[in-house]
């Protein structure tokens, strides 16, 4: 039977018009009114919520979620900001709506980061789903894919605190007390140096000191509730944020210059049979993409890849190596049971390896509580939403800048009992072993489809770090400036300038041996 409009009255058509128009009307109002309007503090014209944040902003968020809840909303000059805290929202926005808050903002920093080509600090794109897979497969090819990268990368990191511990001794005996930060950043740098490119550099290398030795004034201005990413205008006039802003600029055309001068070295002697460092690997594994994206004709994303690992790299596991000395001297009891552990389960007669974690509960229930205790990736690089969504009941707008505050999650009374007190023995069942779930429950490298793609790496790292120096050192405070838990914010939370003296347990006969085959041949002086 057909069925035609043709001899319908319309004046019965124009009523169920409107009826059907108003029940949708209405059903999209309900939906709207379902997900409540997102509570927060109230904002000042201009500035909005900037001057309330302070110079802890992970913690004036954690005291806001207590008062408007885990999800809610602060304005920072021109920009409405989502702050997302607590295990189960944090878990739920990352996690189950991975995509929908993946995103990056369009922020003016971000933007001079590799000059915009950086997947870490760009937005989702068809492209950038497979720059990050590139990139975190050519990471694993160098250091945990397989035993024999584990090995190389466990040498670099034996050679690498030998000549730290080296440094350290000759600092105490011409100082007595010495500042150990800018040495424990040249060490990491070169670690991730001896992957990325294949040498290692001498400390007292001035333009290597310079690259690496700018950290603070990069993760300062990425990291959340950056003034100038919220209010723009202030590029355009004479003011102290500018000046902070044009030397950020200045810092990533230095880095990338430097690290473009490593490729360009590269591409000229590479052999394609024999790929000798990350970077190697990057021109090879981009090259053979070429024919399938288009992209790539255009530009070179060698560059910024390698400059996105180099960089993440350097300043996170720094910061960490300067948490851990600095907690050691602040409890010399813990370091005390770690040496104790280290001097039972190793021995003296070898150097603890990689293959050891699993009999070190200690050290790993210190390494836990560090992260937990510190949060010093307090919040995560600023996301974005890439879709109109929601959470938890309230409506979020696509292109939204969303933080994800790490911090709140890793002091929650509700999950840590005495959350503000530094203790290993937390990560500990009754038998001594290390809880893996709690464990599991540190946040600090993210979740989802942005969570850092160097976690492994870093966790390997900064164990055989500490059970290196367990082993081989010992370590105390300055009496006349007792260690305090201070920090300046940022994107990572830098513990204030400290002073230690170090001394051998016993001499450097074992690290010595373990490095003499090693890494020796690529050093540059
Ligand atoms: C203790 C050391 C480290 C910590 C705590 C850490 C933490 C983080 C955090 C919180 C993020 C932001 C994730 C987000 O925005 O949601 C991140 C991103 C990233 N990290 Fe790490 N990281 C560490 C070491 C490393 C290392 C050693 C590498 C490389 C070798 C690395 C490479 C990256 C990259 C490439 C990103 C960007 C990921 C993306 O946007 O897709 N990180 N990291």
């Amino acid at each position: 039977m057909d069925v035609t409009l043709e001899g319908i009255d319309p004046a019965t058509v124009r009523p169920l018009i409107v009826t059907c128009v108003t029940l949708l009307l209405f059903f999209h109002l309900w939906r709207r009114l379902r997900q409540r309007s997102i509570p927060g503090p109230f904002a000042w014209p201009v500035v909005g919520n900037a001057a309330q944040m302070g110079k802890a902003p992970h913690l004036y968020f954690s005291r806001m979620a207590k008062k408007y809840g885990d999800v809610f909303q602060i304005k920072l000059g021109c920009r409405i900001v989502v702050v997302l805290n607590g295990a189960d929202c944090i878990k739920q926005a990352l996690v189950k709506q991975g995509l929908d808050f993946a995103g990056r903002p369009d922020f003016t920093s971000f933007k001079c980061v590799s000059g915009g080509d950086s997947f870490a600090f760009g937005t989702v794109t068809d492209w950038w789903k497979v720059h990050r897979k590139v990139a975190q497969a050519t990471l694993r090819m160098f250091s945990t894919g397989n035993p024999q990268t584990k090995k190389t990368f466990e040498q670099h990191i034996v050679c690498e605190v030998k000549e730290l511990l080296q440094r350290f001794v000759r600092k105490t005996k011409e100082e007595r007390y010495f500042q150990p930060m800018t040495l424990l950043l040249v060490s990491a740098a070169n670690i991730m140096s001896a992957v990325c490119f294949g040498k290692r550099y001498s400390y007292d290398d001035e333009e290597f000191r310079q690259v690496v030795g700018r950290n603070d004034q990069f993760t300062q201005t990425v990291g959340a509730g950056s003034i100038v990413d919220v209010m723009p205008w202030l590029q355009y006039f004479p003011n102290p944020i500018k000046t902070i802003f044009d030397n950020f600029k200045k810092l990533n055309v230095e880095f990338t210059t430097f690290i473009r001068d490593k490729v360009v070295e590269h591409r000229k002697t590479i052999e394609s049979s024999t790929i000798r460092d990350m970077t190697d690997a990057f021109i090879v594994a981009l090259d053979q993409l070429r024919d399938n994206y288009e992209v790539l004709s255009k530009k070179d994303y060698v560059v910024p890849s390698v400059g996105d690992i180099f960089g993440a790299s350097q300043d996170t596991l720094s910061t960490a190596l300067q948490w851990i000395i600095l907690i050691l001297v602040k409890y010399p009891e813990m370091q005390a049971r770690l040496q104790q552990e280290v001097d039972k389960v190793v021995d003296r007669s070898r150097l603890p390896t990689f293959e050891d974690r699993v009999q070190l509960p200690y050290v790993m229930a210190f390494l836990y509580e560090v992260m937990r205790f510190t949060s010093f990736v307090p919040l995560t690089i600023p996301h974005s939403t890439t879709a109109d969504t929601s959470i938890m009941g309230h409506a979020v707008p696509k292109n939204t800048v969303i933080f994800i505050n790490q911090w709140s999650s890793n002091h929650n009374p509700a999950i840590w009992h005495r959350p503000d007190t530094f203790d290993p023995q937390r990560f500990l069942d009754q038998n001594g072993a290390l809880d893996k779930d709690l464990a599991s429950s540190v946040l600090l490298f993210s979740l989802g489809k942005r969570r850092c793609i160097g976690e492994e790496l870093s966790k390997l790292q900064l164990f055989l770090f500490t059970a290196l120096i367990a082993h081989q050192c010992h370590f105390t405070a300055d009496p006349d400036r007792p260690p305090k838990l201070d920090y300046n914010y940022g994107l990572t939370l830098k513990p204030h300038a400290f002073s230690i003296a170090v001394f051998l347990r016993e001499d450097m006969t074992l690290l010595e041996a373990a490095t003499t085959q090693g890494l020796a041949k690529n050093e540059t002086s």
